[in-house]
């Protein structure tokens, strides 16, 4: 479908971040087949060498919007956007959305709790959905994962193992460290309290009280994620695995639309699929 960014409908205005990376791709493409959805505006960084091409040159399908690095410029005609792009570039574009009155979808990972926190205090003046997995597969996974760690509470040993491609810059991924929350809250646990990232040299027994972290990162691994729940004599693996990006880019979408009837308010993926 091709949607010009001036044209007035009921379409949503969507924007997107990050427009020439992976995930910016995928969106792109999504919006453009969505039929409910218009691109309103494609961001990049000043100096990327995408800046000032069409948002969607790379479909063979021109849309008439060109990617751009002035928030400022690329939000002026969104109702919303989505940004996939790294913590310091989110929070950037969090400044200018609350400013605008832009609502956001951020799928982002890697941010630190200040960071996290200045997201919810700009979701009092501003919509926003926020969530390091955006799959409805992974959204269900975790709430397997809930009843499983409540009914698995003593002696289970509790490991998450997640494999992502080479250009993965944070670890473990926001879905792993969701994982752990969700399990650790099952469990009354505090997960800065009982997450071991890694282990080397001689570590000692384990502790039970502990959950454990493991990371892979190689080729073009889409994204894997598995809690074990090792017992004496059996174990428990609860798996997910992306074999593409699409998941990631329709589960924005549907974020998109539930967010239309939003002021204001800090909301994630489990609202969407009303799984709370
Ligand atoms: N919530 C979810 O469902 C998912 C979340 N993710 C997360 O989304 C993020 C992006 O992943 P992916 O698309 O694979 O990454 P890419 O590296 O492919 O794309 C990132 C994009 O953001 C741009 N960018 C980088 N830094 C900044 C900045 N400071 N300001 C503005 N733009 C910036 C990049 O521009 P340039 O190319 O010029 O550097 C690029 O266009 C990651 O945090 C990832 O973990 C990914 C998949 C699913
Ligand atoms: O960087 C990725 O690719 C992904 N990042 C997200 C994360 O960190 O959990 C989601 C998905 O696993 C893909």
């Amino acid at each position: 479908m091709t949607a010009h960014p001036t044209s007035s409908s009921s379409l949503r205005r969507v924007a997107v971040a990050g427009a020439s990376g992976r995930m910016g791709h995928m969106l792109i493409e999504a919006v453009r087949q969505s039929g409910d959805c218009q691109l309103a505006g494609a961001l990049d960084m000043a100096g990327s060498s995408a800046i000032g091409a069409d948002a969607s040159a790379f479909l063979g399908a021109p849309s008439g919007v060109p990617i751009v690095s002035d928030l400022r410029e690329g939000l002026k005609n969104a109702q919303v956007l989505i940004d996939f792009t790294r913590p310091e570039g989110t929070m950037a574009h969090l400044a200018v959305c609350r400013e605008l009155g832009v609502q956001l979808v951020i799928g982002t990972t890697g941010f630190s709790d200040a960071q996290k926190a200045e997201i919810a205090a700009a979701a009092k003046d501003v919509a926003i959905l926020f969530a390091p997995n955006m799959s409805v597969g992974v959204n269900v996974t975790l709430k397997l994962l809930e009843m499983a760690a409540k009914a698995m509470s003593t002696g289970y040993d509790i490991e998450i193992i997640e494999a992502h491609h080479r250009h993965k810059v944070d670890a473990p991924s926001g879905t792993a460290l969701k994982m752990g929350e969700v399990i650790a809250d099952a469990l009354g646990r505090d997960l800065k309290q009982c997450a071991v990232y890694g282990r080397e040299g001689v570590t000692g027994e384990r502790d039970p009280s502990t959950i454990g972290f493991a990371t892979i990162r190689g080729g073009d691994i889409v994204g894997d994620h598995t809690v074990l729940f090792a017992g004496t004599g059996e174990r428990i693996e609860i798996s997910h695995k992306s074999s593409s990006r699409a998941g990631y880019a329709q589960g924005s979408l549907r974020a998109v639309r539930f967010l239309a009837d939003k002021r204001a308010g800090l909301f994630d993926m489990f609202d969407v699929l009303d799984l709370r």
